[in-house]
Formats: C-alpha cells, structure tokens, sequence
C-alpha cells in the first residue's frame, strides 16, 4: 500500500455513527462527540446548523427547523447532509486537514460503490488521504485485543443503527458481518408497546430515559417502576403512566432474539480452533447499547461463554481507529480500501 506516508499534519479518526459522531486526533487529545444531524429548514434546502447546535435548535423550534442524517444503518443515504457534516466536523479538529489522514470506521461488507462514497465525501471535505477500516478491526484495537497473535479475537460492536460483529486471528478478518440492529430497533419495540398498551404517544427522549433508566435484558429480580407522561391518542390530552420493569425486559428480550440468533450462527460458521479461542477468551462487547443492563449477562448465559464490557465502550471504534494511526503500516491488512489526491490504491 504504497500511500501510507508519513502524516504531514495530524491524523484524524472519525466514527459516523447512526445516532452520534466521534473524532479523535487533529487538533484535539480528547474524544469529541456530536450527534451525526444536521438542522434544515421545512422545505430541506437551507442547512443553518451541524452536531450539538443542530440538536439544540431542532429541541427548541421543531417546527421550524428539521433534523437530517446523512445515514440510515451505517450507509450514505443522503450524500450533500454527509458532506456538510463531515466537512464540519472535521474542520472542527484539524486546522491543517490538507495535509491529514483521515481514518474512517466503516460497516462491514460494504459494497465497492459505497466505500467509494464514504472516501469521495471525506475526500471533499478537504483531507490528504482517506483510509476505511471495519469497525470491528477498530473496536478491537480500542480494547487492546491481540488480534496479531495466533488467537481469535471476537468483538460486537452494538450502536444505535447497526451491530458490527468480526472475528479476527494473525492479523486477518476471519468473519465479519453487519446487522441492522441496534438500540434505536429497541427504541421502536418499547414505543409500540407503549402505544399499544397504554393508548399514549410519548416522546423520542421519554423512550431513551425509560430504556436507560430501567432498561434489562435479563429478567429483573425487583420489579422497579418508572413514570411518565403520554399524550392520549383518544382524547389529545397529557396522562401520566407506570410502566414495570418486567414489562420493559419482556419488549428488551423479544426485539434482541434476532441478534442472539445472528451471533450463534457467525460462532457456528468459525473453525473448531478459533472456537475454542471464543470460549477461553471470551467476547469484546462495545458500541453505545453495551451499556445496556444485563446485555453482557444475557449473551454470556445464551452462548456458554464470558462477555467483556470495556470501560467507555461507545468510544472503543474511534480509539481504535486513532491507535491504528500510530502504525498504519503495522495494520495496512485491516484497511479494506483507501484514496489519496492522485486517486485510488
Ligand atoms: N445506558 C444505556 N443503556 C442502554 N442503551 C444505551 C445506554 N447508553 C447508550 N445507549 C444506546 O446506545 C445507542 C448509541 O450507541 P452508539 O453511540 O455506539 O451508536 P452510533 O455509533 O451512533 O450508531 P451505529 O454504530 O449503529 O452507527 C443508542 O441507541 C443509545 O440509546
């Protein structure tokens, strides 16, 4: 791979998420996060604000201003909201992004047509050279696996939009697979159940904080209780409401059973050795859904082996990704494509 040059200007790693955005690098030590949205105006033509300042205003003037995302299940859905998302973003680290390497988290098994996209847009947004790397690969590194060693290193990687599932072994991808299923599918479950069960519409936050306040996926041993406001769908008018934890597991456990299925089946697939590496060694969990109570728990109990929750997990792919930047060399295998100025590899 002969573009990976030294770095003229500072590196910088980029997660684009489904629900949020990190970068690391550039500029900047720390972690940045900022939700992967962009505020337009009704008709969608006028942009006015990217990140934390488009979740503001979107929060305070819904009816004027609109969210977009430029992503739907980790894909590019729609090119000119990436553009001025990344261009932002980026510029928001870099002062000398001309002159940097760019180091983007991707799904796996993306198709040549949409690594061409994803590399096209940061390309435009102004940086020197663009380097994909799956997400998985990233996640490990995050964690410190040594997915360099004669062992099969596992990683799950659960976001908002889409889990990252890989298997990696001697510097190699043994397995990866992408999946359209993360917390905003359990997001769903519990907003029909509410409206099912309850007859009330309630609102996109009241569903995050009821997910994160007594959210479980395992069977909980007190059935706690949260209250919350909903909006009758008879009458239009505000009524409060209890909802039981066991209510919450139950909706939790149905919507994660085609994850489990999808798990065992990669595990099925692996070889006998690598197998056997899995059980002795466990699973990485990351991604912002692993800190989803009981999550570890119940894909240990489902599959007989130990499941590891990082500290930090939904940061694991972009300090992967920024940790791979010291030796791009050393993990030129993982890069599954890249672009400079003069074109493509
Ligand atoms: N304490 C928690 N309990 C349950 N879920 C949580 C918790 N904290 C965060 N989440 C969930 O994590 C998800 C966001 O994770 P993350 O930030 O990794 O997603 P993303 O990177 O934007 O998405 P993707 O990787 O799918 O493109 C959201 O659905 C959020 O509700």
């Amino acid at each position: 791979m002969s573009s990976i040059l030294p770095s003229l200007g500072r590196d910088v790693s980029i997660d684009i998420g489904s629900i949020q955005t990190r970068l690391m690098g550039g500029t900047r030590e720390s972690v940045i996060s900022e939700p992967s949205i962009v505020a337009t105006d009704a008709k969608q033509q006028k942009i006015v604000a990217v990140g934390d300042e488009a979740d503001r205003i979107v929060r305070r003037m819904p009816d004027m201003w609109r969210p977009l995302t430029p992503l739907k299940d980790g894909f590019i859905v729609d090119y000119r909201v990436m553009h001025t998302m990344l261009k932002y973003f980026l510029h928001k680290v870099s002062n000398t992004l001309r002159l940097s390497r760019v180091l983007v988290g991707v799904p796996c098994g993306m198709t040549d047509v949409e690594q061409r996209a994803m590399m096209d847009a940061v390309m435009q947004a102004g940086a020197r050279e663009v380097f994909l790397i799956e997400r998985p690969v990233a996640a490990a590194i995050g964690c410190g696996l040594p997915i360099f060693d004669a062992r099969g290193s596992m990683v799950i990687d659960i976001g908002g939009g889409t889990t990252d599932i890989g298997i990696m072994s001697l510097g190699g991808i043994v397995s990866s697979k992408t999946i359209r299923f993360g917390g905003s599918d359990i997001n769903t479950a519990l907003l029909r159940y509410i409206r099912q069960c309850f007859g009330v519409m309630v609102s996109d936050e009241t569903i995050m904080d009821l997910k994160h306040s007594i959210g479980t996926a395992i069977a909980p041993l007190e059935d706690s209780e949260y209250v919350f406001q909903g909006r009758d769908m008879m009458n239009g008018l505000g009524r409060r409401c209890v909802i039981h934890q066991s209510e919450v597991y139950q909706v939790i456990d149905d919507s994660l059973q085609g994850l489990l299925d999808e798990i065992k089946q990669i595990i099925r697939q692996a070889a006998p050795e690598i197998v056997a590496d899995i059980m002795q060694y466990g699973i990485w969990l990351t991604g912002g859904t692993a800190l989803l109570e009981g999550l570890s728990q119940r894909i240990g109990t489902e599959l007989g082996v130990p499941v590891h929750v990082p500290e930090l997990p939904e940061e694991k792919v972009v300090t992967g990704l920024h940790g791979a930047t010291a030796d791009l060399v050393g993990v030129s295998r993982f890069i599954v494509n890249s672009k400079n100025r003069k074109g493509r590899d």
